[in-house]
């Protein structure tokens, strides 16, 4: 175990154990505080599938069935329902595509953010909804009060991605796993939670695990790039690596794909000479 990994993956598999097949085969990769890693692949290529393994929400009948992954110190195959709760939420929060699903429409949105905060870390109602409030400001969303009051259906897109950053990140965790979710978003939006991303990444000295299928997405968030391709890591590198040096013919196309829109911004004038 390298010290003080918060991740450590070693060749790990994840097999369908209903169809016998390896979803993802051989990953290997470890995180350390405050370190940003990026996944990109194509649909299918096994990037969710490994942050389910992180967050102990594998689809019944997955299961990892090789090599070593462990979680904070401990192998997250062992781990019971009850550890991963103490893990999942607490020190690894994750946001998703499409935040409107993970947000019960029916209750208001303060209200949802607040409930971890009354039962996990025990506050009162009136100092879960100033912590709430709190939350809110740092991912700039506006008029925080008027907002707890609201309901889902009242809000944009890129707002509730940011009320679900926001419960993300409500107790504390060390690692964020942000799963494509700026995907469903305009491409203005994205960019402005992107950069939401990096500010909290440094405010906070967050470890973030960036999953897209988007190069341009992850390029500029990451200082690590691990490209998967049908489950397997087909490329890895720092982002000057994988953008001026893909080894793989796969990561070069992906590469040529966006060269015309979306990584200039990413590229300085060192990086973007041909
Ligand atoms: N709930 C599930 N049931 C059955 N197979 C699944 C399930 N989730 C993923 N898979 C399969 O596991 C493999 C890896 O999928 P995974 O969702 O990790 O890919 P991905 O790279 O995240 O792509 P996407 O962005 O489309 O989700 C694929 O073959 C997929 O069909």
């Amino acid at each position: 175990m390298t010290e003080n990994a918060l991740v450590e993956y070693d060749q790990v598999t994840i097999t369908n154990s209903y169809t016998g097949e390896a979803v993802v085969s051989g990953f290997s990769a470890t995180l350390h505080p405050g370190e940003v890693l990026g996944l990109v692949g194509e649909s299918g290529s096994g990037k969710s599938i490994t942050c389910r393994s992180l967050l102990g929400i594998l689809p019944r009948g997955f299961e990892i069935t090789g090599g070593t992954a462990r979680v904070f110190g401990n192998s997250a195959v062992g781990l019971s329902d009850q550890q991963w709760q103490q893990v999942r939420g607490v020190r690894i929060g994750a946001v998703f595509q499409d935040p409107g699903s993970y947000l019960n429409p029916s209750i208001k949105i303060g209200s949802q953010i607040a409930e971890p905060l009354r039962i996990r870390r025990g506050l009162n109602r009136r100092d879960a909804k100033t912590e709430v409030l709190r939350l809110f400001k740092e991912v700039h969303l506006p008029s925080p009060e008027d907002l707890f009051q609201r309901y889902t259906f009242e809000l944009s897109g890129g707002m509730l991605q940011r009320v679900l950053l926001a419960g993300a990140l409500a107790l504390n965790p060390e690692v964020l796993i942000a799963d494509e979710a700026t995907t469903a978003l305009d491409v203005t939006v994205q960019a402005e939670i992107l950069d939401l991303f990096q500010e909290l990444q440094q405010t906070r000295q967050l470890a973030l695990i960036v999953v897209s299928h988007d190069l341009a997405v992850v390029s500029q968030l990451c200082d690590r790039i691990i490209v998967l391709r049908n489950g397997e890591i087909v490329d890895q590198g720092s982002v000057e690596d994988i953008i001026h040096h893909p080894r793989h013919e796969y990561t070069r196309l992906l590469v040529d794909e966006h060269e015309k829109y979306g990584l200039e911004k990413v590229l300085s004038p060192e990086r973007s000479r041909p």
